[in-house]
């Protein structure tokens, strides 16, 4: 690692991320030093990483440099490698816009779930395309305590199963990740959502996140939310023709997703940048060993 490493601090919805800009791809972000950064006591915490990279300087961005500058490295809090974070992205354009390297209005980034549209509002909200969601459809329970649920599996480029709820109190501590099953629904682990109905098309959830334990918001996860719930309540926009609006709460606040009628969905919200500072490589050397 280069001795002293800028990093700053974001987060959408309480969604919070450590952010480490390295358009040449430089800086030797190993698994055991991302788990290190995002550790919430012994380093400086957070549910996952933004390692701001050049498309072009990235193994994985380079085939998306002509249509996206910016390549999102998004990594988990525990270190591992996720295909996608929506709220992620959003925190990611709010920091191209705070150092210089965006304007507001659109931008394309590119992600390991492909190229995102994104924009970023005079109001401050920033809104992302997300693509479609794939419902691979089978029948997933998940469980916690003595409780079971049926749950929709939605793919957002990242996995998730959705479980609708009578409280959300019944996910319990959410201290370790809810069992599933089949196992083979998900072989590379699982985001499970647990949701309420709040009212006409507001609904409200718990996640725990693969990765990173239960956070205050997951994007990918109220996206995955808005389509179960709307095929649960008899609406897909494919069909009418009409957009169709969900107000998602979740702990951290309240992300808007709208599925249109092409499956493409967008995710609106804040998405704030806390602070910044410099990583004492003394401290990670240290940490890592
Ligand atoms: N918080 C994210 C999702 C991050 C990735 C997830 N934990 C996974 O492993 O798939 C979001 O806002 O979408």
């Amino acid at each position: 690692m280069s001795t002293r490493i800028a990093f700053l601090k974001g987060h959408g919805t309480e969604n919070d991320f450590v952010i480490v800009p390295d358009p040449e791809n430089a800086v030797d972000l190993s698994p055991a030093a991302v788990a290190a950064l995002c550790d919430r006591r012994a380093g400086i915490g957070a549910d996952g990483l933004l390692h701001v990279v050049r498309s072009a300087a990235h193994p994985e961005g380079r085939a998306m440099a002509d249509e996206a500058e910016w390549f999102m490295d998004y990594r988990n809090g525990d270190g591992s490698i996720a295909e996608m974070c929506g709220n992620g992205v959003r925190v990611f354009a709010r920091y191209l816009q705070r150092a210089g390297h965006v304007a507001e209005g659109d931008l394309a980034v590119a992600t390991r779930g492909g190229v995102k549209s994104v924009h970023i509002a005079k109001d401050g909200d920033v809104t992302v395309g997300m693509g479609r969601a794939l419902l691979p459809g089978g029948e997933v329970t998940v469980s916690v305590g003595g409780r079971s649920w049926p749950a929709r599996n939605v793919n957002m480029g990242n996995p998730h199963a959705v479980a609708f709820v009578d409280d959300l109190a019944h996910a319990g501590d959410l201290l370790a990740p809810p069992p599933f099953s089949p196992a083979s629904a998900y072989p590379d682990g699982v985001n499970v959502e647990f949701v309420v109905d709040r009212g006409p098309r507001h609904v409200a959830l718990r996640v725990h996140e693969r990765g990173a334990g239960e956070t205050r918001s997951c994007g990918t996860g109220a996206c995955a939310v808005a389509v179960a719930t709307a095929r649960r309540d008899g609406v897909d926009p494919g069909v009418t023709g009409t957009p169709v609006t969900y107000t998602v709460d979740v702990p951290g606040g309240t992300l808007v997703i709208t599925e249109r009628p092409d499956g493409g969905i967008e995710m609106t919200g804040p998405a704030v940048i806390v602070a910044e500072g410099v990583i004492e490589a003394e401290w990670l050397e240290n940490a890592l060993h």
